[in-house]
């Protein structure tokens, strides 16, 4: 079907809604169109910049009628830098309009619901620096180090010397490194010319205890990696566990089976809740604590846990969720295949002295498969963005758990897989809650209970 616009064209379009990026959403002759930073109830003058069968993208370049939510963003590379995608938008009308993402994607992909169940965002009452772990790529830009972000749908390189969403630890000890490479002559890796030493810097500070962890990223073992550590561990003594992690093709993750401890400890110590969690580099943990905390009691309270239940937490990391269940369950079972998080589980479960928790290092299909326990009563899953998925399902209606609490990162494939349960179950409430201000990412648990006619 020939469109009513082409590339090139300059549109007014009122912008009805907020997409799953972030960009506004308006509608041109039926064809919704997507504008990067513009708001919902704005009308805007805009360039088209692509055309598809089913939508078609285009660039803001004017505000006719601006929302009364708008406003200037914090950060001065925010146009540029492809980190944040909100910083223009009010951060309380921002929590409705996280809401609001859910409810679309329930409306498009789930038979029905009942709108009501969806509760109001729970946000941070001060969402500026919560970060505490930042991976970033490494730059020598007009003769010195830099550290940056890539710009926003591209791999260009933005330098920052400072970063509003980070905690400020983190922004010094990622200054202080590329400083000492400049006075030691030690360069960054420029994957273009094949030239310099360390691509990428990973930095994680811990809320508590106060300890920090660098890993530094390297494409080969260097030996002059080493002149780095005493000048750190002098300038920041924080820092009590470094790593050197070969990782040649930068493929998957920046963390391969080549991470190396050059110095300090093994793990990092986080306190939360009363817990002492011990974190690998690789071992996944929440980037915003203050959220994780509340999110983590808020699946405690939906999960309803007696002392004869046994319970799933299904894509554990390093087990968080069954610390805080503890010994309110009879038995839990913690099901992780990432190696570093299974070594962080057990270590931070037997410092803790919670001693029901059996930590499995497996897929969660296989664990399952081998499972030697008939009833399940309870299940937790907090699984990544692709979601459960069908033989994930497919297990959950085998066992038929009279509870399931899912807390989700992604809203479309939360309502695709809720969609395939509510034959079953019935969704009691779902609570969006805000684990990254400032971008447009939209987590949520959902409360499932096992239908009673069945
Ligand atoms: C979103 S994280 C949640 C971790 C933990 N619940 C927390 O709050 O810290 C998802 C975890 O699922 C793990 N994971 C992903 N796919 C998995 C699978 N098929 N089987 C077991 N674990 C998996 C990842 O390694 C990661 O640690």
């Amino acid at each position: 079907m020939e469109q009513k616009i082409k590339k090139n064209d300059i549109i007014d379009i009122d912008v009805k809604r907020m997409g799953i990026n972030g960009e506004g959403i308006g509608y041109y002759e039926k064809l919704a169109v997507f504008i990067e930073q513009a708001l919902p109830g704005e009308t805007v003058k805009a360039k088209v910049t692509e055309v598809f069968p089913n939508r078609a993208t285009a660039e803001l370049i004017e505000l006719i009628k601006p929302s009364k939510h708008r406003i200037d963003p914090f950060c001065p590379v925010y146009d540029a830098c492809g980190g944040c995608q909100v910083q223009h938008f009010d951060y309380v009308s921002m929590l409705s309009q996280k809401r609001d993402i859910i409810v679309k994607s329930f409306d498009r992909y789930l038979k029905r619901y009942d709108r009501h169940v969806i509760k109001e965002t729970i946000g941070m009452e001060n969402p500026m620096h919560y970060r505490n772990k930042a991976s970033l790529p490494l730059r020598k830009i007009d003769g010195k180090n830099r550290f940056g972000m890539y710009a926003r749908n591209s791999n260009q390189f933005i330098a920052i010397t400072d970063c509003g969403i980070q905690q400020p630890k983190i922004n010094d000890i990622f200054m202080t490194i590329t400083q000492l490479m400049d006075q030691l002559h030690i360069d960054s890796y420029d994957p273009k010319t094949n030239q310099g030493m360390i691509s990428h810097l990973v930095v994680r500070v811990t809320e508590g205890l106060d300890e920090a962890q660098v890993s530094f990223i390297l494409p080969k073992h260097h030996e002059d990696i080493n002149k780095l550590i005493h000048p750190l561990i002098s300038l920041h003594p924080e820092v009590k566990s470094i790593y050197e992690v070969i990782n040649p093709d930068m493929k998957q993750s920046f963390f391969t089976s080549q991470s190396i401890l050059i110095y300090g400890k093994e793990t990092v110590s986080i306190e939360m809740n009363d817990f002492k969690f011990s974190l690998k580099p690789d071992a996944f943990f929440q980037l915003n604590a203050v959220q994780a905390d509340k999110f983590y009691h808020k699946m405690l309270e939906l999960a309803q846990i007696t002392k004869d239940d046994v319970v799933i937490d299904a894509y554990a990391g390093i087990a968080p969720i069954s610390h805080y269940i503890g010994d309110k369950a009879k038995k839990i079972y913690a099901i992780e295949f990432n190696q570093d998080a299974v070594q962080s589980a057990h270590i931070s479960l037997q410092n803790n002295d919670i001693k029901n928790v059996e930590v499995i290092g497996k897929d969660f299909l296989k664990a399952l498969e081998e499972l030697d326990e008939k009833r399940i009563d309870i299940m937790l899953f907090d699984p990544p963005r692709s979601g459960l998925g069908e033989k994930t399902i497919e297990v959950i209606k085998q066992f038929k758990p009279k509870r399931l609490v899912y807390g989700s990162c992604n809203p479309s494939t939360l309502a695709k897989d809720l969609n395939e349960l509510i034959d079953l179950y019935d969704i009691k409430e779902v609570v969006p809650m805000d684990m990254f201000p400032f971008t447009s990412l939209v987590e949520s648990i959902t409360l499932l209970e096992l239908k009673t006619e069945l």
